[in-house]
Formats: structure tokens, sequence, C-alpha cells
């Protein structure tokens, strides 16, 4: 199911929580909406899930204007952050729910239910627990429960709101592998919004950034990280250094911090260099290592430029030694933006 967003505007009171986005969602996508907290990421799935309707702007699906229907009219599977599993229902039952609430030809015969069950639960690897009830589930089972009921309907795009947010970093790590392979094994559309950018970078296939509920841009988890869009993208995704200077022929400065800054016009500048991105250079500027910590197979240098400011370096394991006392290191590689 292909979906577009056109012009989409929401305000709460004055505030505008969705301000003029659009986004196009090709069919079988993952894609996940990452921002900080208040930029707009709930608000904009809860419009695509017609449990929000905008003040302005257009929700399509499959080229059908589908701004004021229903969330049941859209058929959308919902995931939210707390398992909203009915207590008193077995697991089977759980997953059931949204065929056995179905009514006259509509609902599907008791033994196809109980056969759709089994086959959602062997495909979150739930396998022989239906007769479980959720507090005989560990969070991370229960979040895959959830995850089953929303599919057995068979949506025609799953929406999930920080599925794994209140889940520890391993459950975490291991479901996000599990969303990713049963989002590959059923192939539909899939929209999940997270504030962590590891998660969103690791799991989709293209990642929206929102801003102040703007999307500041789109695109694969490489191409934001690599060549992102705006200052506020660069700072957001990924480790960088900022620093805030001038451009002069092709050469940004910034007190003690120097670096190429080709292509970018003359004038005032904010400037970020991701710290693997810095190298030990000759021709480059000074720096006083404080401190190289190795840590797996980097090192990881807290340095001081001569004008005291803090700039950090990640290096590898094996250049470790090297970082030791005043060094001097050069940017291969800076995003360079004229304010
Ligand atoms: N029902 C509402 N009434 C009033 N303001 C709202 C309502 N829902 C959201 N907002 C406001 O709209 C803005 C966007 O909220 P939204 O929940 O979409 O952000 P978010 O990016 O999902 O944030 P978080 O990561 O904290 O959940 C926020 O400033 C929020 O306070």
């Amino acid at each position: 199911m292909t979906i577009s967003i056109r012009s989409v505007e929401k305000k709460f009171g004055r505030y505008p929580a969705l301000n003029s986005v659009d986004l196009e969602i090709a069919d079988g996508e993952l894609v996940a909406l990452l921002g900080p907290s208040g930029s707009g990421k709930t608000t904009l799935l809860r419009t695509i899930a017609g449990l929000e309707f905008p003040d302005a702007g257009q929700v399509l699906f499959a080229g059908q204007d589908v701004t004021f229907a229903s969330a049941a009219a859209r058929r959308v599977g919902f995931v939210f952050q707390q398992y909203a599993l009915f207590k008193h229902m077995t697991v089977a039952r759980n997953i059931a729910f949204g065929l056995d609430v179905r009514k006259g030809q509509d609902k599907p015969p008791k033994a196809e239910i109980a056969r759709r069950v089994d086959e959602l639960l062997k495909l979150v690897e739930l396998e022989g627990l239906g007769k479980r009830y959720p507090s005989q589930l560990s969070g991370g089972q229960r979040q895959r429960v959830a995850l089953s009921r929303a599919l057995a309907v068979q949506p025609s795009v799953l929406l999930l709101d920080e599925p794994f947010g209140a889940l520890d970093a391993t459950v975490r790590k291991s479901l996000r592998k599990e969303l990713r392979r049963v989002h590959d094994a059923t192939g539909v559309t899939t929209i999940f919004v997270t504030h962590d950018q590891e998660e969103a970078l690791g799991l989709a296939d293209r990642v929206a950034i929102l801003n102040a509920g703007r999307i500041e841009q789109i695109g694969t988890p490489d191409e934001v990280h690599d060549n992102p869009a705006t200052p506020f993208v660069c700072g957001f995704v990924g480790e960088a250094n900022r620093f805030e200077g001038t451009v002069a022929g092709g050469r940004f400065t910034s007190g003690a911090v120097s670096f190429s800054a080709k292509g970018v016009r003359d004038g005032a500048a904010v400037a970020f260099v991701r710290p693997h991105d810095f190298a030990l250079d000759e021709g480059g500027f000074e720096v006083r290592v404080d401190r190289a910590h190795v840590q797996g197979a980097l090192t990881t240098v807290a340095a001081t430029a001569a004008d005291g400011r803090a700039v950090e370096v990640c290096a590898s394991r094996s250049e470790a030694a090297q970082f030791a006392g005043t060094v001097r290191i050069a940017a291969r590689k800076s995003h360079v933006y004229p304010v």
C-alpha cells in the first residue's frame, strides 16, 4: 500500500504540531519517523492511522483520499509502546481478537481463526505459548503478541509508536531484528516512530527526520548520516563536533580550528565533523590529548584545541598509542552550512 502525505498541517490550540508535511511511502517500505520529543512524530503517525485528522492537507492510501476516513476503514494495524493486551484473555484470544469481533460474513470460521493464530505465533517465534496469559510473559514476548495481534487482521499498513520504548537494551535489539524479519516475511508497509537514532538507522529502509513539526530530511540511513541536508539533521543523526565560525576562500575557521570547506560561500557558517572523520595529519591544527580510551576496536579521544575548545576524535584501536601529548589533526570530511 503506497501512502502519500500532502501538505499536512495540524495545530493543537495555536501550537503547530505538523507544519506542511509531505511524505511519500512506497508499497512494502519500512520507514522510521525519527526526531526529538515534541517534534510531531506521534501526531504524524496518528494522522496516518486515522486517529487524528489534519487541519489542512491530504492523506492518500494507494491513491485514494482517506484524510477523514476512520482507522477501521483504513484497516491499519497499530502497536503502542504500552502493551495494550487484554489481561483476562489468553495470548491466542488476544491475537484472534480483531477477527473474533468481526460480524456476519466478514468473520472467518473458527478453524480458520485458529489456523491464523498458530501461523502468527510461529511468525513471532512464540509457538506453544498461545494458552498463556499476558501476565505470564516477559515484556518482549508481550510486544511480540501485540505485533501478531496487529498483523492478524492483515492490515493495509502497520503503524508502531515507540514499540520497544519500555524494554531493556538487549530485548530492544532482538525485537528490532524480529520486526525486520516479520516485515520482510509479510511485506506490509510499515511506519514506526522512535527517538532512538540507532533503532531508526539500523532497522528502516528510509528515515524521515522531524524537527518542530517539519520533515527536515527523508532518506536511506546512509544518506541522512553521510549527507545530512540541514545542520539539525547533522547534529541529531550520529555523533558530531559542532563549530561556529566563518568561511573564507573555501576554508572554514573557528578560533584555533580550521579545515577545508570547498564550495561553501564566504561568510558566517556552522560546521560539523564526525569524530571518525578527524585523522592525525601534520598539516592539520593542533590539539592536546586529554584522554585516549580504547573501547573494543576503537579509540575514543578527548582533546582540547589551542583556544580551549573540546574536540572529540575516534580512531582505530591500533592508533591509540599515537594519541599522546600534543598532536595535529585534520578533518577528512566536514559538513559546513552557511548561516
Ligand atoms: N492532544 C494534544 N493536545 C495538545 N497538544 C498536543 C496534543 N498532542 C500533541 N500535542 C503537542 O504537539 C506537539 C507534537 O507532539 P507529538 O506527540 O506528535 O510529538 P512526538 O515527536 O511524538 O514527541 P514524543 O517523542 O515526546 O512522543 C507537542 O508539542 C505536543 O505537546
